[in-house]
């Protein structure tokens, strides 16, 4: 696992992005896995201002879908993706998915899901974010490490942070679609971005805790090319600061 500590949220956005870029100009990531909330907006934005051909012609899957709001509900995961990814990227809508939350058989969808992840190859690149509580994508605390796509509960906890979006708590769904940690597990490279000291504790459990299912992000301490791009105060609470930072430098040398 790499960590990565930056200046400010602006830096960790053009950092992840200029990853993203390398490896879309050398032809090894065609399929990106895209995250919602607000800490991957400015990877986004720092995408958008080096648009391309190659950048747009990129396929795309979304980590997670509420259950039963409307595609264009302004804050289904949907509407977030449309206008925070496909358009800013200019991307094929047909070639950008989301797990469908509004499915009659939502089990049938999470195969589906799964089954279209693989006819694309799989994922190159998953960009995450982080909840407080540990969580990527909505794989709540004691998620199996192992799990694929499916329909999960959400945390009072996770439906109050995200209550921000929406009018109020009562209109944050309780069920939302997931890819599984098993499936994350299978990007070929893995970015995790994280800002602000509310995610320090999660960003230390995740990167020197141990391996646990109650930090559904401490998984990824068994993915092979995993990196955090923190901003400082997300990194505030690591213990091998100084280490990272040695690493760093030694890296740009
Ligand atoms: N499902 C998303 C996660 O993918 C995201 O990482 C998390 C943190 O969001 P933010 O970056 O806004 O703190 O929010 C939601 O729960």
């Amino acid at each position: 696992m790499q960590v990565v500590v930056l200046d400010s949220a602006a830096e960790v956005g053009e950092y992840a992005a200029g990853v993203i870029l390398r490896g879309v100009s050398h032809g090894t990531v065609k399929t990106l896995g895209v995250a919602t909330g607000s800490s991957p907006l400015a990877i986004y934005k720092a995408l958008e201002r080096h648009r391309s051909p190659e950048l747009s012609a990129l396929s795309a899957f979304a980590l997670d879908e509420y259950v039963g709001l409307a595609p264009d509900h302004p804050e289904s995961y949907a509407a977030v993706i449309r206008r925070e990814v496909t358009d800013r990227l200019g991307l094929d809508p047909g070639r950008v998915h989301v797990p469908d939350g509004g499915a009659a058989d939502l089990a049938a969808a999470c195969l589906d899901y799964e089954a279209a992840i693989k006819a694309a190859g799989g994922i190159d690149l998953q960009i995450l974010g982080i909840g407080r509580n540990g969580h990527i994508g909505f794989n709540e605390p004691t998620s199996s490490l192992a799990s694929r796509t499916r329909v999960k509960t959400l945390m009072s906890a996770t439906r109050r942070d995200n209550a921000r979006f929406f009018a109020d708590v009562t209109q944050v769904p309780s069920l939302c679609l997931t890819q599984g940690l098993g499936t994350i597990m299978e990007a070929r490279t893995v970015l995790l971005v994280a800002n602000g000291k509310a995610k320090a504790q999660a960003v230390a459990r995740a990167v020197e805790g141990p391996l646990a299912s109650m930090c559904p992000a401490s998984v990824l301490q068994m993915h092979p090319h995993a990196t955090f791009v923190l901003d400082r105060e997300a990194a505030s609470d690591l213990a091998l600061k100084d280490y990272y930072r040695d690493v760093q430098d030694q890296m740009l040398r």
